[in-house]
């Protein structure tokens, strides 16, 4: 299906044409055609080396692919670089979140609109100085965000207190400085007790209703049967079916895909 500028409500926001990253000899992603359809929550599952995170950082403009195209909402974004891409409206979190330690949670948001993607890990005297110029308009917003995702009472605490969890949430917060079209979350539920798994699962639907896309990394079944449809799944670099959670569930490609990933 073609991009169609008018049809907003079909028009997928990414979509990703034979997409290839190699390392070496390794062609981690091989040949990935996607579309990612607006307003969905698009699960991408597979075992272990499938080549998802890959899949990701070429999407999010943290590794270059080697052939391919994508776009999001129409337009190119391949070879454009991550902060390039998040300005567009995409924005991602990682497996291991990355907040600046030695900055308080408030001055982590406030970082966002600034332009930085989470790629960098910028020294805090350099992030301090370019806070300096942000808007109140900025700080309310982030305030607001920060009380969205239940972390208002840790506001002014260093970010490097935060729990695993808590700093996922953090993450999500910060994307949404930017009001994103499509965010991409990698395993969001990894190391993220179950209370407040419950608590991003809720946001991330709430979000969705809003119209937020996502596609989104897991492998807790539970989350991804719960939240994903469609579910895209990879193995081996590459896209092995797509369909509902029931269908990927009893398809036997998926199965063996996962058993060839067994000890
Ligand atoms: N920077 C790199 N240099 C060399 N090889 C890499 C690099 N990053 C990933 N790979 C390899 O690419 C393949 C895909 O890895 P990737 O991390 O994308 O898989 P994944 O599906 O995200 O796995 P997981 O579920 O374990 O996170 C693996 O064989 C991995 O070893």
């Amino acid at each position: 299906m073609r991009f169609d500028p008018d049809n907003k409500e079909t028009a997928p926001v990414l979509q990703l044409d034979q997409v290839v990253r190699t390392f070496g000899a390794l062609r981690a992603v091989d040949g990935v055609s996607l579309q990612v359809a607006a307003g969905s929550i698009t699960g991408l599952i597979g075992p272990n080396g499938a080549g998802k995170t890959t899949l990701f950082n070429t999407i999010a403009g943290s590794a270059r692919p080697d052939a391919g195209e994508i776009r999001l909402r129409g337009e190119r974004i391949d070879g454009l670089r991550a902060d390039q891409v998040f300005h567009r409206g995409l924005g991602r979190t990682f497996q291991i979140p990355r907040p600046l330690a030695t900055l308080t949670v408030t001055e982590n948001m406030l970082l966002a609109p600034t332009g930085q993607s989470g790629e960098k890990f910028w020294n805090s005297w350099l992030a301090r100085g370019r806070l300096r110029a942000q808007d109140a308009a900025h700080l309310a917003k982030a305030r607001e965000l920060l009380d969205f995702v239940g972390l208002s009472a840790l506001a002014e605490q260093k970010a490097g207190v935060l729990s695993g969890g808590q700093q996922k949430l953090l993450e999500l917060a910060r994307i949404l400085m930017v009001d994103p079209a499509l965010i991409l979350l990698d395993e969001p539920a990894a190391g993220v007790n179950p209370v407040l798994l419950e608590s991003l699962v809720a946001r991330i639907q709430d979000l969705h209703r809003r119209g937020v896309t996502f596609l989104l990394i897991e492998h807790n079944m539970d989350m991804v049967m719960q939240l994903c449809n469609p579910v895209v799944v990879m193995a081996q670099g590459r896209v092995v079916m797509q369909g509902t959670p029931q269908e990927v569930r009893a398809d036997a490609r998926v199965i063996d895909a996962y058993l060839g990933d067994a000890p």
